[in-house]
């Protein structure tokens, strides 16, 4: 585990301690490095007394599978150091988007290329769905935490046909654990508590590329998107709000249909029944995805609302989940089915 001083790292820990399958190997840092992981992650107690190794390939070889959860531009000269038939779930952006000029118009790093990615719930077109790229891939690139929620809430329309490829728009509010645990003055309590505040506003936001690849793969045509995102004072979690404009002739039962239809048998994804709300209090702690559709028809638009945890299902869950597929393991072993709360 690269990266296991961190929270999307100590989330992969948490979640590997209780699969059947796995034993964890070498946990690595970079300036935690040397430290106990007891230091960094209390709540790993079975963990405590591992001490976090540095980064380097020598301490990650001879692992069967590795997770890398670094920085963005650490991925790629490591993963290419390791043996092609170990299996290696990128956590980082590195591998997600197959066109290089939209990584080169949001990233400041070289082009990597590109890896199957990590969603396997995803809707494509004529019936398809991600899962079928992930089964025995020694690759895999984890998706962002906002492209998760947004892309699982309106690939399903887009896939059946039923949504205008133009005016889409996200505005998505995501929990502070997001950004990393690395000091940001924005993200200091006094700045976060009792106050939400966007950010990225004008389609600057780099997942913006990665969910359009998902919308646009769903739809056979290319999709373009309006996305915000918004912090909000809360550890955990990602409320997306999503809308954009139905064909003509489209009405809610249609709709319903529709996503139902997409994830009837998806185990972590779930159409609520109507008059019920996605939240994130809902799935913080799980690998669920919860999600609801409406129809705006004065306005010919449909609304979608999901919540996901960005630390389970938005990186760490999908990590473990995605290592299954590659290992020919049942999809959801060792996956957390059920929240926590209040
Ligand atoms: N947080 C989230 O909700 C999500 C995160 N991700 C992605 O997961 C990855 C990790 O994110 P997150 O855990 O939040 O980030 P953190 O900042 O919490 O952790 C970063 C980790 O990378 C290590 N690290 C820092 N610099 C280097 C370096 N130069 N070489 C090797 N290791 C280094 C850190 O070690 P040390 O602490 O010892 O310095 C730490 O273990 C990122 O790519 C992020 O985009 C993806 C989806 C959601
Ligand atoms: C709240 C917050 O800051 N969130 C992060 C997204 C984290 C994530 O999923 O992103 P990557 O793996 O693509 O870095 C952000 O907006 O940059």
């Amino acid at each position: 585990m690269a990266g296991a001083s961190g929270y999307a790292g100590g989330e992969i820990l948490r979640l590997l301690l209780a699969h059947p399958q796995f034993d964890i190997g070498a946990v690595t840092a970079a300036s935690s490095a040397g430290e106990r992981l007891g230091g960094v992650h209390p709540h790993l107690v079975p963990l405590a007394d591992r001490v976090l190794e540095p980064t380097t390939v020598e301490t990650l070889a001879g692992h069967d599978v590795v997770f890398l959860a670094l920085p963005h531009g650490h991925s790629g000269a490591l993963a290419a150091q390791l043996p092609d038939d170990v299996v290696v779930i990128d956590c980082g952006a590195d591998f997600r988007l197959e066109s290089e000029a939209a990584w080169t118009a949001f990233y400041d790093t070289a082009y990597a290329g590109s890896w199957p990615y990590g969603l396997p719930e995803l809707p494509g077109p004529a019936g398809s769905v991600q899962r079928e790229r992930l089964s025995g891939a020694t690759r895999i690139a984890v998706p962002g935490c906002y492209p998760t929620g947004i892309s699982l809430a309106l690939a399903p329309g887009f896939a059946a046909g039923l949504l205008e490829a133009r005016d889409v728009v996200v505005v998505a509010a995501s929990g502070t654990s997001g950004a990393g645990k690395s000091l940001k003055p924005h993200l200091l309590g006094s700045e976060v508590m009792g106050s939400m505040s966007p950010y990225g506003v004008g389609g600057g936001h780099r997942h913006t590329p990665e969910i359009e690849q998902n919308l646009s793969r769903a739809a056979g045509e290319p999709v373009t998107v309006s996305f915000t995102p918004t912090l909000a004072p809360m550890p955990r979690g990602i409320l997306a709000t999503c809308t954009a404009r139905l064909r003509e002739g489209t009405d809610l039962s249609s709709v319903r249909a529709a996503w139902e239809a997409a994830y009837a048998d998806e185990p972590f994804v779930h159409v609520l029944p109507e008059g019920s709300w996605p939240a994130t209090a809902s799935v913080v702690g799980s690998n669920h995805v919860q999600l609801q559709v409406a129809v705006d028809e004065r306005l010919g638009r449909v609304v979608v609302v999901s919540a996901i945890d960005n630390l389970t299902k938005g990186t760490a869950g999908a990590a473990v989940q995605c290592a299954n597929l590659a290992l020919g393991l049942e999809e959801t072993l060792g996956l957390p089915n059920a929240g926590v709360a209040p």
